[in-house]
């Protein structure tokens, strides 16, 4: 593997050949540190390789530095809030700074986060960023995932890299419920509550489960300490540690890049951690930090004081978890109730238990399961660093739109008691029609977004063939009317074409020459027409003869060969790519 630095414009002056200056002392001092620490630990070596190390840009690469900033955000905020926050469910009578509250008996938990409120200097807005920065990861780790799925970065070799994620992703998850149950408001008492009714759903072990977190009958005093040890402790201890993995993969398989001129699935064209990266990464880090602390001051969120202490007896409406667990409420909310019966002597509520238990390790084991999925019905064994444009495989990007549309319909179920209040519609009617969505929804969405990526590859072929309209009506001579197109440059031309074409698995038989059939026959046959359903519908990109046709027709002026593909439109670095596992 070879890492080379393209020369700058300021590095070929001729000046360069002058004897090198004397080093300052300032630097002669780090030199020294770094050569003490060098000779101790032999860090030189791999760290100048990863600080040589090149990335691509795009902006859309900022998704999962988001992510990683504000769980680095949450750590520290959270660190701060330990300081204050006491994990205890025993009952103290609240005598702090906030009126309303005094003399009422609330837990521990509750009134030290009402001080971190109140009475800590700084506490309300650390406990604002704390609680926005977790918001923040969990639509950046989302949208971060969406990139990587659409542009098809899972693929060979990160398909572990995505089983992380997912991972990561469910964590996330459970890291922002314990959290929300720390302050003991009547919010968070609420999300408890529901989270012990979903446990009892579980038949036979239910009610064990239940007793078993709750150390009894709930609320009982143990779930805040053991949250807390889980919150502060154990998830974050996971999070981090499968997070270095995650980043120590990106590093090792080397980041992917969008198809461009230059970029091929054999090199990497960018710039280096160090100094460009590392200043980039730095300064955006601080972006985030500062949009975060910015929201914080300006909006209020999870006003504690205002919800009161928990307390088991009291009803609460309109209690909402974060936005994150929408789609789970959403699930409860759309179950039938016939999936509740009773037999044998019992009570079996699988409409609690399919939306509260069940969804959301099956949502995150399909997601995992998809690039193993994809890989086996298209056959592809290769490895990818070049990116797809999602026009460019219809089939994923309907999936994907498909099943995000899924989860939206679950999400807008969330809230069908707030729309029904405020539309005026019945509760039940708008439970029907998103039942009814949730299947056909889904459908409609694959069809449709299919439908535009196929569209968008016919125009980029017209494109590539025509040239583009430019509004100039000529007239000839003899009397006619056209409209001049002109031909695209070669950088544009080069993305549209570049990609592969694509055709559905060609399949054996299923059964020998003697007719005798295969054992795996019925899985290939399921093989064959899913592969067929990925590529059916395809657009195949231009051919070198088709360019070359439409350029004799005078449509086109130049050739696809002559798409600049070893050159780069800026001054960039590029790394040659390696074999994961072969490299040192
Ligand atoms: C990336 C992971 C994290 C997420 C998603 C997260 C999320 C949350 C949320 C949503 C709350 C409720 C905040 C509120 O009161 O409005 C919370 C509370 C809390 N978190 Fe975290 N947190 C994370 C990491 C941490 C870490 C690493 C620590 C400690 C080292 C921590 C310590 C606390 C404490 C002490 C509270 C209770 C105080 C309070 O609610 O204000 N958190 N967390
Ligand atoms: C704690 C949450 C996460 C953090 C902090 C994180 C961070 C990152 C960062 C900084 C990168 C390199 C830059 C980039 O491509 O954006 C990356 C790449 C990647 N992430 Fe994540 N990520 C997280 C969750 C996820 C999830 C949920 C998935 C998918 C299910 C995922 C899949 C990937 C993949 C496949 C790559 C390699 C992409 C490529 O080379 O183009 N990550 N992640």
């Amino acid at each position: 593997m070879s890492t080379h630095t393209a020369p700058s414009a300021d590095r070929l002056r001729a000046d360069d050949h002058r004897p090198e200056a004397p080093a300052s002392p300032g630097a002669k001092a780090v030199g020294g540190v770094a050569g003490w620490l060098d000779d101790r630990t032999g860090a030189a070596k791999p760290i100048g390789y990863l600080m040589k190390k090149v990335f691509p840009d795009h902006w859309s690469f900022m998704l999962g530095e988001v992510a990683m900033y504000s769980m680095i955000i949450c750590l520290i905020t959270g660190t701060f809030l330990t300081f204050w926050y006491i994990p205890s469910a025993g009952q103290i009578v609240y005598d702090g700074s906030y009126l309303p509250l005094r003399g009422v008996t609330v837990s521990e938990a509750y009134a030290s986060t009402v001080d971190i409120s109140f009475d800590i200097r700084g506490g309300l807005l650390i406990r604002q960023i704390h609680h926005w920065a977790a918001l923040m990861f969990i639509v950046a780790i989302s949208v971060h995932m969406l990139r990587v799925f659409f542009t098809g970065a899972f693929r060979k070799p990160r398909e572990i890299n995505w089983v992380i994620g997912c991972i990561l992703s469910m964590l996330a998850l459970v890291e922002g419920f314990a959290g929300y149950s720390l302050p003991d408001d009547l919010l968070s008492g609420t999300g408890l509550r529901a989270a012990e009714g979903f446990m009892r759903s579980v038949p036979v072990v239910g009610s064990y489960l239940s007793y078993f977190l709750f150390d009894g009958a709930f609320p009982g005093e143990a779930i805040i300490p053991r949250l807390y040890s889980v919150h502060v402790l154990l998830l974050p201890a996971i999070l981090v540690g499968l997070f270095v993995a995650h980043i120590g993969l990106v590093f090792i398989h080397k980041h992917t890049q969008y198809p461009g001129p230059g970029k091929t699935n054999d090199n990497v064209v960018g710039f280096p951690v160090m100094p460009v990266y590392a200043a980039k990464a730095g300064g955006f880090f601080f972006i985030v930090f500062g949009a975060t602390v910015l929201i914080s001051a300006l909006v209020t969120i999870n006003p504690i004081w205002a919800y009161g202490p928990y307390d088991p007896s009291a009803v609460t409406a309109g209690a909402q978890p974060d936005w994150y667990m929408g789609f789970a409420d959403g699930a409860l909310r759309l179950l039938p109730g016939w999936l509740e019966f009773e037999a044998f002597g019992f009570t079996f509520s699988f409409n609690v238990m399919i939306g509260a238990i069940l969804l959301i390790p099956v949502m995150y084991g399909l997601m995992a399961a998809y690039p193993f999925l994809e890989r086996w019905v298209t056959g592809d064994e290769r490895e990818h660093h070049l990116l797809d444009r999602p026009r460019n495989n219809p089939t994923r990007t309907g999936l994907g739109v498909g099943a995000l549309t899924m989860y939206g319909v679950l999400m807008f179920a969330s809230a069908n008691d707030l729309m029904a209040i405020k539309l005026g519609l019945s509760i039940n009617d708008l439970t029907h029609i998103f039942r009814l969505g949730f299947f056909v929804f889904p459908v409609i969405a694959f069809w449709v977004t299919k439908r535009i990526c196929l569209s968008l590859q016919r125009r980029d072929r017209d494109l590539v063939l025509h040239g583009r309209e430019t509004g100039r009506i000529v007239r000839t001579a003899d009397g006619k009317f056209f409209e001049q197109h002109e031909p695209l440059d070669e950088y544009t031309r080069w993305l549209l074409v570049q990609h592969e074409k694509q055709e559905p698995l060609q399949l054996t038989a299923g059964a020998d020459e003697h007719g005798v059939v295969s054992p795996t026959a019925g899985k290939e046959k399921l093989r064959a027409k899913l592969s067929s359903f990925y590529f059916k519908d395809r657009i195949d990109p231009v051919t070198p003869a088709e360019l070359a046709a439409a350029h004799h027709d005078g449509h086109a002026l130049e050739s696809i060969e002559a798409a600049p593909q070893e050159e780069t439109s800026r001054p960039a670095l590029e790394s040659s790519r390696r074999e994961p596992g072969k490299r040192p």
